[in-house]
């Protein structure tokens, strides 16, 4: 049906985007994040066959924020499988990720893995078998993107100083056990989680399992058990992009993880994965210019899973 190549995709892609720069806002409820251009753009393809294209910044590392959710949401299935959704649900919040309200009327369960709370029952899972789960998620991000991936400190440090929320939802589920322990040493590993930097390229090379059925053609390893691949892209699909994951479906049709530096990462099963980049977010922290990339790529390859 689509005639034209991936980077002919990305270049119609780049120039479709550009009425869309100045829409949305650079966060800066996390000071260092601020200090980021918004008119920074970038793009990735990996394909599962070992194609690998790109467009504008998408080389340059950038906050990755949320998008390590998903990391660490792999690594804590694999290493303790369904006990994990004992502490953490399945099911869309419909509230803004770092809400605190739902959490409290539903006894501190989370809605899901990639709320904070959510991400923050997983941090807290995640050390009752390591000292440092920051650096596992870094260590793992940087096995799949096969190259060496970083934590920004100073951004580590700007969250920490103003994870007055986060420390809030973490207490809360202290207090109801879905944290079990020191919440301020859970919260201060999950923002040195997020602080994670990583290229448009290492992101779409790290998430090429969740396109292969679990397996990396990069790394040549199998990293997710397939059943396991499939529930993640459906966690994704359903609870990806926080409170506006219904319309980003609607509009893209692909399973997708956004986070507030601005990236968006998502998922064509059995084919590709495409990562993108730009800062200004949307009221509910995803990239403005980056959804409305994903939704041109997905319109003009004809790729939506729906
Ligand atoms: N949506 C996001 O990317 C949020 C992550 C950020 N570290 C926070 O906790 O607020």
């Amino acid at each position: 049906m689509n005639e034209l190549s991936i980077d002919e995709v990305l270049a119609e892609v780049a120039v479709l985007v550009k009425p869309h720069f100045g829409k949305g806002r650079v966060p800066d409820y996390i000071p260092q994040l601020a200090t980021v251009p918004g008119t920074k753009f970038g793009m990735a393809v990996r394909t599962v066959d070992g194609g690998e294209h790109a467009i504008g910044d998408a080389d340059e590392g950038f906050s990755v924020q949320s998008i390590t959710k998903v990391l660490s949401l792999g690594l804590a299935l694999n290493r303790i499988g369904d006990e994990v959704w004992t502490r953490v649900g399945k099911e869309p919040s419909g509230t803004p990720f770092n809400h605190l309200s739902l959490l409290e009327a539903e006894g501190g369960f989370p809605r899901n893995p990639f709320i904070n709370a959510g991400a923050l029952a997983v941090t807290d899972i995640l050390l009752d078998k390591v000292k440092d789960p920051a650096a596992l998620v870094r260590g793992f991000a940087g096995f799949l993107a096969d190259g060496p991936v970083a934590i920004d400190e100073a951004v580590a440090a700007s969250e920490l100083d103003n994870a007055w929320q986060n420390r809030a939802i973490a207490n809360l589920m202290r207090g109801k056990g879905t944290v079990r322990h020191d919440p301020e040493a859970v919260v201060a590993a999950y923002s040195r989680q997020c602080a994670l930097t990583m290229s448009c390229r290492q992101l779409a090379r790290a998430f090429l399992p969740l396109a292969a059925g679990g397996f990396s053609p990069l790394v040549q390893e199998t990293i997710f058990p397939e059943r396991l691949t499939r529930r993640l892209n459906a966690l994704l699909l359903t609870c990806g992009i926080y409170d506006s994951v219904g319309s980003f479906a609607y509009r893209v049709g692909l399973p997708a993880k956004s986070g507030v530096g601005g990236g968006v990462v998502a998922v064509v099963p059995g084919k590709a994965t495409v990562a993108v980049w730009s800062p200004e977010l949307d009221r509910f922290g995803t990239s403005v210019v980056g959804a409305r990339a994903l939704e041109a790529f997905s319109q003009l390859t004809n790729c939506s899973v729906l």
